[in-house]
């Protein structure tokens, strides 16, 4: 019975399948078509010549936006209703998936510099899903004029490698190189997940602030990739949205309502077909993307309902573990070319992705949580940040307990008075020498004399 209830509550892992336009240098090219989409049957065709014979394969998903269709489309249709569950209390996750250049951060971001909002309160057409919910979060709180609060995070994840995006050091490349010695930890935090310790939390308060600091964030992302010859296409990003919304019940009970938006670009998929071909080079060369690899393990065991998911093989799925076979709502966007020269890659995308749902998650709205239970978790996170503090102190200098600092202190203090009284004498001793001498020689003379 509660196997059948389980089952009923189990949802697929939603998958939707984009196609770019053709770039400028595929139209210079004359580069011929090999994807047609069908947006109303969710259908991708792709057309292959093999030995002077055309073959077709057609692969459904549960959307599919071709070359003409718009951010605002993809966005209405397929995110909207995910960040209304966001906003319920679920904990929600949308990758982007598929070969460099095929559109996974003009989805995901679109062009940041140009998606502040304007004067008339509309974001501009290129703006991508993160402007964009980030845009509907604060929307919905403010027209429900809702006590909430919004917290954000964004982070880099490089050669298996954690960067906060959002840390507020200066960036010169002493810096980056001593960060990349000291990455940020993954943290069991206890209840099952992970957490990134000393990744920064920023808390904000309306959505102009959130782009502030995805600017400063992609900034920060574009530097090192020039300081440190990083290639974006091998780094995924992470942005997460934390809201936590104050309801009353009719008892006047207060309880806090908790949701979760991940939003991750993920490194050019063409990585693991490369990096798997020529594996022993590629590790050599730090080229593999062991976090890529490792997702791509983790589906194929969760489809193939194998009894061990490789979850702890890489920081991407460490990371992630909940969005994938757990109890987060998950959605997967491929990107692909429609040209003939990225077909391998692009049929490649297609089966990766088409595999992919068949993943079974087990969305639960996160349990709303009284304000007093709620200070409580503060008052841990505080001790827990303290005895972090602590270790850090430890770490870097010298710890000692407060008791025998203030004892050591108050030595110090007494010695150095004595050393200074030592020295009055000394100088005094010093003097009564000096007359002494003076009065012999005056002595002697007058003997002499
Ligand atoms: N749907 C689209 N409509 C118009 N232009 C697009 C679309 N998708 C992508 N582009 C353009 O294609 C180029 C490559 O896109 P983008 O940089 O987003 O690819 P990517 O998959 O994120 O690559 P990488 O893995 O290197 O980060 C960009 O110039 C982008 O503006």
């Amino acid at each position: 019975m509660s196997s059948r209830h389980e089952k009923e509550k189990a949802v697929n892992v939603q998958v939707l399948l984009r196609c770019r336009p053709f770039s400028e240098d595929e139209l210079r090219n004359n580069a011929p078509q090999v994807i047609t989409c069908n947006d109303f049957q969710r259908e991708v065709a792709v057309s292959q010549t093999i030995a002077g014979k055309q073959i077709d394969r057609v692969f459904t998903f549960d959307k599919v936006f071709g070359p003409s269709a718009r951010q605002k489309d993809l966005y209405e249709q397929a995110v909207v209703p995910i960040v209304n569950e966001v906003l319920e209390g679920f904990n929600c996750t949308i990758f982007a998936y598929g070969q460099t250049g095929t559109g996974k951060t003009f989805t995901m971001e679109g062009d940041c510099r140009k998606a502040k909002i304007g004067r008339n309160g509309k974001l501009p057409s290129e703006a991508g899903v993160i402007p964009r919910a980030v845009k509907q979060i604060f929307d919905t709180l403010e027209s429900q004029n809702a006590e909430y609060s919004v917290k954000v995070t964004f982070l880099e994840l490089y050669n298996e490698e954690i960067t906060d995006l959002l840390a507020p050091e200066e960036i010169t490349k002493v810096v980056l190189e001593e960060k990349q010695k000291k990455q940020l930890p993954l943290m069991e935090d206890g209840k099952g997940g992970v957490l990134v310790r000393g990744l920064e939390e920023e808390i904000v308060t309306s959505a102009s602030e959130i782009f502030s600091l995805l600017e400063k964030g992609s900034l920060k992302r574009r530097t090192a990739e020039t300081l440190l010859n990083k290639q974006s296409s091998r780094s995924h990003s992470l942005f997460s949205i934390t809201i936590h919304i104050k309801e009353a019940t009719p008892e006047g009970e207060e309880l806090i309502k908790c949701g979760k938006l991940n939003l991750v670009d993920l490194a050019g998929s063409e990585n693991i077909s490369r990096s798997g071909a020529r594996e022993g080079r590629a590790r050599e060369a730090g080229e593999i993307n062991k976090s890529l690899l490792t997702l791509g393990r983790v589906i194929t065991a969760l489809v193939e309902h194998l009894g061990h998911i490789p979850y702890r093989d890489s920081k991407l799925t460490r990371l992630l573990r909940d969005s994938l076979g757990g109890r987060t709502k998950t959605c997967i966007i491929a990107t692909v070319s429609p040209s003939v020269h990225c077909l391998e890659e692009t049929l490649s995308t297609l089966d990766y992705a088409h595999r992919a749902k068949n993943i079974k998650n087990r969305p639960e709205v996160n349990q709303k949580m009284m304000k007093s239970t709620l200070i409580k978790d503060l008052y841990g996170e505080m001790d827990r940040l303290k005895a972090e503090l602590n270790a850090t102190r430890e770490r870097n200098g010298v710890y000692i307990p407060k008791e025998r600092y203030s004892q050591e202190e108050s030595e110090r203090k007494a010695m150095a008075e004595r050393i200074e009284q030592m020295e009055v004498m000394l100088e005094t001793n010093q003097k009564q020498i000096e007359d002494l001498q003076e009065n012999m020689m005056h002595s002697s003379n007058s003997l002499l004399s």
